[in-house]
Protein backbone atom coordinates (compact mmCIF):
# COMPACT_ATOMS: atom_id res chain seq x y z
CA UNK A 1 0.00 0.00 0.00
CA UNK A 2 1.34 3.53 -0.75
CA UNK A 3 0.80 5.16 2.29
CA UNK A 4 2.00 8.26 0.84
CA UNK A 5 -0.69 8.57 -1.27
CA UNK A 6 -3.17 8.19 1.65
CA UNK A 7 -5.51 11.42 1.70
CA UNK A 8 -4.91 13.96 4.92
CA UNK A 9 -7.55 14.17 6.98
CA UNK A 10 -8.86 18.00 7.56
CA UNK A 11 -8.82 19.45 10.81
CA UNK A 12 -9.08 23.02 10.13
CA UNK A 13 -10.23 24.37 6.91
CA UNK A 14 -9.35 28.31 5.42
CA UNK A 15 -8.10 29.64 2.38
CA UNK A 16 -4.47 28.83 2.75
CA UNK A 17 -4.23 25.08 2.94
CA UNK A 18 -6.26 24.74 6.85
CA UNK A 19 -4.79 22.34 9.23
CA UNK A 20 -4.34 19.07 7.94
CA UNK A 21 -2.91 15.34 9.22
CA UNK A 22 -1.34 12.53 7.56
CA UNK A 23 -1.98 10.03 10.23
CA UNK A 24 0.52 7.28 8.78
CA UNK A 25 2.69 9.29 6.21
CA UNK A 26 5.89 7.01 7.15
CA UNK A 27 5.76 3.31 7.39
CA UNK A 28 6.64 2.08 11.08
CA UNK A 29 10.10 0.22 10.55
CA UNK A 30 11.13 4.10 8.83
CA UNK A 31 9.67 5.95 11.72
CA UNK A 32 11.48 3.87 13.99
CA UNK A 33 14.87 4.08 12.30
CA UNK A 34 14.34 7.89 11.71
CA UNK A 35 14.14 8.10 15.38
CA UNK A 36 16.67 6.11 16.74
CA UNK A 37 18.69 7.96 14.72
CA UNK A 38 17.86 11.51 15.30
CA UNK A 39 17.64 10.66 18.89
CA UNK A 40 21.69 10.00 18.91
CA UNK A 41 22.80 12.19 16.90
CA UNK A 42 20.86 15.55 16.70
CA UNK A 43 22.56 18.64 18.28
CA UNK A 44 19.71 18.80 21.34
CA UNK A 45 20.18 21.64 23.74
CA UNK A 46 18.35 22.52 26.40
CA UNK A 47 17.49 26.55 26.92
CA UNK A 48 16.13 28.88 29.11
CA UNK A 49 13.89 31.19 28.00
CA UNK A 50 12.47 35.11 30.31
CA UNK A 51 9.05 34.30 31.03
CA UNK A 52 7.56 37.65 32.41
CA UNK A 53 10.29 38.91 35.04
CA UNK A 54 12.24 34.94 35.33
CA UNK A 55 14.13 32.78 33.54
CA UNK A 56 12.49 29.58 32.83
CA UNK A 57 14.16 26.03 31.11
CA UNK A 58 11.91 25.62 28.23
CA UNK A 59 10.88 22.07 29.13
CA UNK A 60 12.31 19.76 26.28
CA UNK A 61 15.13 19.85 24.61
CA UNK A 62 16.08 21.68 20.74
CA UNK A 63 17.71 21.30 17.93
CA UNK A 64 17.77 23.66 15.09
CA UNK A 65 19.07 23.50 11.40
CA UNK A 66 19.17 25.23 8.15
CA UNK A 67 17.58 22.98 5.44
CA UNK A 68 20.83 24.36 3.24
CA UNK A 69 23.29 22.72 5.77
CA UNK A 70 21.49 19.52 7.25
CA UNK A 71 24.47 17.75 8.79
CA UNK A 72 25.83 14.67 6.79
CA UNK A 73 24.75 11.08 9.19
CA UNK A 74 21.42 12.60 10.19
CA UNK A 75 18.63 11.44 8.18
CA UNK A 76 17.17 14.33 8.09
CA UNK A 77 17.85 15.42 4.37
CA UNK A 78 15.23 11.84 3.63
CA UNK A 79 12.37 13.49 5.56
CA UNK A 80 13.41 16.58 3.89
CA UNK A 81 12.62 15.26 0.71
CA UNK A 82 9.60 13.62 1.50
CA UNK A 83 7.88 16.06 3.52
CA UNK A 84 8.43 18.61 0.88
CA UNK A 85 7.30 16.36 -1.89
CA UNK A 86 4.00 15.95 0.40
CA UNK A 87 3.44 19.73 1.36
CA UNK A 88 5.27 21.88 -1.39
CA UNK A 89 7.17 24.90 0.07
CA UNK A 90 10.31 26.41 0.27
CA UNK A 91 11.37 25.38 3.38
CA UNK A 92 14.69 26.80 4.95
CA UNK A 93 14.44 26.06 8.43
CA UNK A 94 13.98 22.84 10.66
CA UNK A 95 13.34 22.35 14.23
CA UNK A 96 13.04 19.99 16.60
CA UNK A 97 11.50 18.87 19.43
CA UNK A 98 12.09 16.35 22.04
CA UNK A 99 9.61 15.50 24.72
CA UNK A 100 11.87 13.42 26.93
CA UNK A 101 8.63 12.14 28.93
CA UNK A 102 4.99 13.59 30.00
CA UNK A 103 6.14 16.31 32.11
CA UNK A 104 8.05 18.29 28.97
CA UNK A 105 4.92 20.03 26.86
CA UNK A 106 4.92 22.80 24.87
CA UNK A 107 2.32 25.84 26.02
CA UNK A 108 -0.63 27.07 23.75
CA UNK A 109 0.40 29.15 20.99
CA UNK A 110 0.89 30.36 17.79
CA UNK A 111 4.15 30.40 16.08
CA UNK A 112 5.73 33.64 16.09
CA UNK A 113 4.73 35.83 13.53
CA UNK A 114 8.18 37.64 12.90
CA UNK A 115 9.96 34.56 12.74
CA UNK A 116 8.09 32.68 9.80
CA UNK A 117 7.08 33.68 6.22
CA UNK A 118 2.93 34.94 5.32
CA UNK A 119 1.83 32.58 2.83
CA UNK A 120 3.92 29.00 3.65
CA UNK A 121 2.71 25.80 5.66
CA UNK A 122 4.37 24.76 9.04
CA UNK A 123 4.43 21.21 8.67
CA UNK A 124 5.84 18.63 11.42
CA UNK A 125 6.74 15.16 11.49
CA UNK A 126 5.91 13.39 14.67
CA UNK A 127 7.94 10.15 15.92
CA UNK A 128 8.08 8.29 18.53
CA UNK A 129 5.25 7.71 21.30
CA UNK A 130 2.34 9.84 20.67
CA UNK A 131 1.24 12.86 22.04
CA UNK A 132 -2.10 14.95 22.24
CA UNK A 133 -1.70 18.39 20.01
CA UNK A 134 -4.75 20.85 21.37
CA UNK A 135 -5.78 23.35 18.82
CA UNK A 136 -8.15 26.06 19.55
CA UNK A 137 -9.69 29.23 17.82
CA UNK A 138 -8.39 32.49 19.19
CA UNK A 139 -12.11 33.45 19.07
CA UNK A 140 -15.71 32.80 18.86
CA UNK A 141 -15.66 28.74 18.73
CA UNK A 142 -12.67 28.03 21.63
CA UNK A 143 -13.69 24.22 21.96
CA UNK A 144 -9.89 22.57 21.51
CA UNK A 145 -9.67 19.98 18.47
CA UNK A 146 -7.68 17.55 19.47
CA UNK A 147 -4.81 15.43 17.36
CA UNK A 148 -2.68 12.05 18.65
CA UNK A 149 0.25 13.02 16.87
CA UNK A 150 1.40 9.07 16.20
CA UNK A 151 4.85 7.91 15.39
CA UNK A 152 5.29 8.49 11.77
CA UNK A 153 2.18 10.86 11.01
CA UNK A 154 2.92 14.75 9.49
CA UNK A 155 0.49 17.89 10.54
CA UNK A 156 0.69 20.94 8.30
CA UNK A 157 -0.79 24.24 9.60
CA UNK A 158 -1.02 27.27 7.23
CA UNK A 159 0.25 30.67 7.88
CA UNK A 160 -3.47 31.49 8.15
CA UNK A 161 -4.49 28.97 10.90
CA UNK A 162 -1.49 30.77 12.87
CA UNK A 163 -3.52 34.09 13.07
CA UNK A 164 -6.73 32.79 14.16
CA UNK A 165 -5.73 29.76 16.05
CA UNK A 166 -3.33 28.51 18.83
CA UNK A 167 -1.98 25.07 19.28
CA UNK A 168 0.09 23.27 22.26
CA UNK A 169 1.37 19.65 23.37
CA UNK A 170 0.34 19.85 27.02
CA UNK A 171 1.77 17.71 29.63
CA UNK A 172 0.04 14.46 30.26
CA UNK A 173 0.44 11.89 33.63
CA UNK A 174 -0.43 8.54 31.57
CA UNK A 175 3.31 6.97 31.47
CA UNK A 176 4.64 8.17 27.92
CA UNK A 177 8.32 8.17 26.81
CA UNK A 178 10.15 10.29 24.49
CA UNK A 179 8.40 11.74 21.23
CA UNK A 180 10.06 14.33 18.33
CA UNK A 181 8.53 16.90 16.07
CA UNK A 182 10.94 17.90 13.37
CA UNK A 183 9.22 20.87 12.31
CA UNK A 184 9.65 22.66 9.30
CA UNK A 185 9.15 26.12 8.26
CA UNK A 186 9.55 29.26 5.91
CA UNK A 187 11.79 31.60 7.81
CA UNK A 188 13.02 35.09 6.59
CA UNK A 189 16.67 34.51 6.45
CA UNK A 190 17.44 36.18 9.62
CA UNK A 191 15.77 33.68 11.69
CA UNK A 192 16.36 30.75 9.48
CA UNK A 193 18.62 28.63 11.98
CA UNK A 194 16.48 29.39 15.10
CA UNK A 195 14.39 26.47 16.74
O1 LIG B 1 5.98 19.22 18.87
C1 LIG B 1 5.04 19.61 18.20
O2 LIG B 1 4.34 18.83 17.55
C2 LIG B 1 4.69 21.07 18.13
C3 LIG B 1 5.87 21.96 18.30
C4 LIG B 1 5.52 23.40 18.12
O3 LIG B 1 4.39 23.81 18.19
C5 LIG B 1 6.60 24.35 17.81
O4 LIG B 1 7.77 23.95 17.74
O5 LIG B 1 6.27 25.53 17.58
FE1 LIG C 1 4.24 25.77 17.28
Amino acid sequence: MDLFASPPQTLIEDADGGVRYWPAFAAPAEADAWFAALQRQAAWKSERRKMYDRVVDVPRLLAAYRTAALPDGLPLGEIFARVRAAVPAPYNAVGLNLYRDGADSVAMHNDKLHTIVPGHPITLLSLGDSRRMLIRAKGGDRRRIAVELAHGSLLSMSHASQLTHEHGIPKTARPVGARMSIVFRVRPEAHAASP
